[in-house]
Order: C-alpha cells, then structure tokens, then sequence
C-alpha cells in the first residue's frame, strides 16, 4: 500500500496536495496571486529573504499586567519559509507573545519585525504582511460566514471581485461551501475556527500566526488544514502555530521554541529541541511542574 509519510516523517496526503495545487490555476490566472501560497513579494520582502532576514524577529520583549509580568525578556528569530511551534504550560506567555507580534497588544519594552518591517513603527505594512489567527478573540458572529470573509478581504484594500473569487475558494479548501450562508454565532467551535482561518487567509499574507488552531477541529478537517499550511509553507510562506499537541507540533513542523513563565526555555530544529526523545517528554523535562500523585483519595473509587 502506498505510504503517505514524507520521508521528513510527516503525513502527506498527496491526492489533496495535487488538488491544492491546481484549485486556484482557473480562477487566478497568475500563479503568484493563488490563495494558499503568499502574495507576491515585494522588493523590500525580497531582500529581506535574500539577506536572510527572519520572518518574525523578536528582541527584548516584555509585557506587564499589573504586578503579573507575562513576557519577561523574549529573544526569538523565526526563519522566513519555517514551519514553527510554539509550545509552553498554560499561562506561559504564548498569546501575549502572538499578540505583540502580530500589532494587537503593545509591549512595554523590546522590538519586532515581520520580514524587516517594525510591528509597532509601520504598523500597516506589518499587517498587510501577516494573518492572524487569535484565540479567544472575538468574531462579528451576527455576519454569515461568507460576508465574514469577505468584510476581512475588503478591509484589506482587496476589490470585490478578488475577494468573492477568494471567499469562494477558502470556503471550498476548508470544506464550508454549504455553511457558508449560516451565521457565524450558529457555527460549532470547529467551523469558527476555519472561518477564522479563512479571514487570516484572504489576503494571501508572507506570515500566518495561529494561535492554537486545531482545537475543536475534527481529525479530518485538521487533515485538511495541515495540508493547506504545507502547501502554504512550501510555496515560500512561513507559519507560527502556538499548540498543546506536543505530538501534533513534533510530526507539523520544522522547528519549535519551548516558552515557559514568559521565557524561552529552547528553541532550535524540532530533532535538536526535542534531543532523543518525544517532544512531550523533553517538554515536561524542561518545563517540570508533573506531579505523580494519584489524588485525594476521596477521588478514588477502589
Ligand atoms: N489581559 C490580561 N490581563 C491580566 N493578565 C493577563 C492578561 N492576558 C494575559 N494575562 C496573564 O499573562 C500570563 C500569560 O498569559 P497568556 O495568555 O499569554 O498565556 P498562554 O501561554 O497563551 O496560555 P494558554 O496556553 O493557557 O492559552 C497569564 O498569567 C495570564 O493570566
């Protein structure tokens, strides 16, 4: 039988890769202008692939919630066209580290660029260049799933023929054609999150930031969204993806930074993170905190 696994270790799907890469040949004719790859790069983004600037680089960065100091001193390069986790406990610091990256929260101290540009000087280059995926954040959930997209491609200076091409498609990719009409408050957590996807997608950013975005999401539609962001990645995209499912993250992606009580505690390729053995293990290693009671014994039940 034939063998999905890339020989990188990770499941491919090749009949939907195949798909993928031909969906996009009819509707937009320039093959720099397809969804699930980046939009074209600019000259500045050029050099900055050339001169191997990272897709995201972070220095010095703090963040202070009243006495809670939630990002105490974050160093982090991410290479442009990585696919990159973000592990660490609850509370570690990872949304409020994506926030700050992705112009949503602003830092007390330090600096980030995405591909060379200031988040916080050139805030609306830096979000042309980036989507986000944000958990937590809310949605206008009284728009139906389609006018959802479509009202994020028009806020991204896109014509109103390219954005109903897009929609069109991003419903398609992420199997909600026929939700598509549905109000976004009726919507199960796992179609919010794909339209959420969709919104970060319409307009075909250099970098993807997703804050846990398979969670609610079933097995197969995570399927289907891990071939996208391949897809996405190998056609010179880079994604940031914050996850608890260490094995998800180990299989997923090339390279990964543990965060834990707003440090990073590694960073590096997954094989020289994870050291020998399961990224989980080197994980609880790191971060520690297990404990091997079995509870209180009024929890027992024998
Ligand atoms: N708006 C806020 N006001 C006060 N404290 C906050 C705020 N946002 C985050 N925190 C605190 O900052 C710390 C880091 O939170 P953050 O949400 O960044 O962690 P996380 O790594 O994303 O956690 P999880 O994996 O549970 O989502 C936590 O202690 C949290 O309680």
């Amino acid at each position: 039988m034939h063998d999905p696994r890339h020989p990188d270790g990770r499941v491919r799907h090749p009949d939907r890769l195949h798909r993928l890469s031909g969906m996009f040949d009819d509707v937009i004719p320039d093959p720099a202008q397809r969804l699930v790859e980046p939009s074209r790069p600019s000259g500045r983004e050029l050099r900055a692939q050339a001169d191997s600037t990272p897709a995201l680089r972070i220095r010095g960065l703090w963040k202070r919630f009243g006495d809670k100091v939630a990002v105490a001193g974050i160093d982090l390069d991410v290479p442009a066209g990585s696919f990159y986790g973000l592990v660490g406990p609850n509370g570690a610091g990872k949304t409020t580290t994506l926030s700050m990256a992705t112009g949503l929260l602003r830092p007390d101290a330090g600096s980030l660029s995405i591909l060379g540009t200031d988040v916080w000087a050139d805030p609306t280059e830096a979000k042309r260049l980036v989507g986000v995926l944000s958990d937590g954040i809310a949605l206008f959930d009284r728009l139906s799933g389609e006018q959802l997209v479509t009202y994020h491609g028009l806020l991204n200076g896109m014509d109103r023929a390219t954005v109903a091409g897009r929609t069109r498609d991003l419903l398609e990719l992420l199997d909600m054609t026929d939700a598509g009409g549905k109000l976004v408050v009726d919507y199960s957590a796992g179609m919010t999150k794909k339209i959420a996807l969709a919104t970060a997608l319409i307009h075909a950013p250099r970098l993807l930031v997703l804050d846990e975005p398979f969670e609610s999401v079933d097995p197969v539609s995570a399927a289907n969204i891990r071939d996208i962001l391949h897809g996405y990645v190998e056609s010179g995209g880079t994604v940031i993806v914050s996850s608890h499912a260490m094995d998800l993250v180990q299989r997923m992606c090339e390279r990964v930074a543990i965060i834990a009580g707003g440090r990073v505690l590694a960073a590096g390729t997954v094989d020289e993170v994870r050291s020998g053995s399961p990224l989980e293990d080197r994980f609880v290693e790191l971060v520690g905190g297990r404990h091997h009671s079995r509870g209180p014994a009024w929890l027992r039940t024998s």
